[in-house]
């Protein structure tokens, strides 16, 4: 961003791809392989054509002592590092970042075992970005997830009861998105970019319900959100409220959209609204 030039590529119909894409994966998958050899790693852009090593300055190499310091959940003692996957969206909502909406990218990083997703981080790496001369000034915040243990990084709020606030995609809309929003009669519908983005407005207390009915985002823009928003007392399924799952060979579509709420307990209600059309169009 800050030498003027994107380094945009077309992967597909509406999805791009980036020079920041590019690197932060790199840095991601380069720093993970470097201090956990054993680890399945899954990203989202393909780095087979990248010959160029790791700049050494782009490995992180330090852990985060307060993480550390926590009491690890009985259930994920004695797991192995051979058993653990990592998916990386290196940058969510890259479309977003393209056109200057700077505050809706995330980098997700979500860990799963078997097929469950268990931990996960959230960083939104210009988080609050207006208050600095230069957006890449920000120091960005990182918000992270544990199953078992719970959230840090952020001030968890609760949206004001009585009132449907939806957020839903601003790119990648179709009748089948619109159907399943008219279908829970909001009082607000929030369209922004990223799925880190309108999981991180249903944690702050901003929205209720994440509402997607289409295919299109893939593991990695779900594993990394459901931890943490799970660890928040949230929930995240497709929109027929079945839940993902997140082993190596698992299909990388989300071929049943996303639905996810901010409590848990609102998740049957939203469900329940999705009309039959829908459901039809989103089952398989
Ligand atoms: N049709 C699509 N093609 C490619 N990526 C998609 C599509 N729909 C959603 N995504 C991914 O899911 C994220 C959430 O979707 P949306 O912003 O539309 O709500 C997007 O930022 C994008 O992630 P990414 O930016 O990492 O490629
Ligand atoms: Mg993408
Ligand atoms: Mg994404
Ligand atoms: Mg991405």
């Amino acid at each position: 961003m800050s030498k003027g030039e994107l380094g945009i590529v077309e992967k597909g119909k509406n999805d791009l791809q980036t020079e920041a894409d590019r690197s932060a994966q790199q840095c991601i998958v380069s720093s993970l392989s470097l201090q956990f050899p054993s680890i399945k790693i899954i990203g989202e852009e393909d780095q087979s054509s990248n010959s160029c090593p790791t700049p050494p300055e782009w490995l992180v190499t330090e852990s985060d002592p307060n993480v550390l310091g926590l009491q690890c959940p009985k259930d994920l003692e004695n797991v192995k590092e051979e058993e653990v996957i990592v998916w990386v969206d290196p940058l969510d909502g890259t479309s977003e970042y393209t056109q200057g909406l700077l505050d809706h990218v995330t980098v997700l990083i979500g860990v799963a075992v078997g097929e469950k997703a268990v931990g996960g981080v959230i960083h939104q790496p210009y988080y609050e970005y207006q208050n600095f001369a230069k957006p890449e000034l920000s120091p960005g915040r990182t918000i992270w997830g544990i199953s078992g243990i719970g959230t840090g990084g952020f001030d968890p709020k609760v949206a004001e009861e009585g009132k449907r606030i939806i957020t839903t995609t601003r790119s990648h809309s179709n009748a089948l998105v619109q159907a399943a929003l008219d279908a829970i009669q909001p009082d607000d519908v929030l369209r922004v970019g990223g799925a880190g983005h309108k999981v991180m407005l249903l944690m702050e207390g901003k929205a209720h319900a994440y509402v997607f009915a289409s295919a299109g985002c893939k593991k990695w823009d779900t594993c990394a959100p459901e931890a943490i928003l799970s660890a928040a007392g949230g929930h995240l399924t497709d929109m027929l409220g079945r839940p993902y799952q997140y082993h190596a060979s698992v299909q990388h579509l989300n071929a049943s959209g996303v639905l996810a709420t901010a409590r848990k307990e609102d998740h049957a209600w939203y469900a329940s609204r999705v009309p039959d059309s829908v459901r039809e169009k989103l089952s398989s």
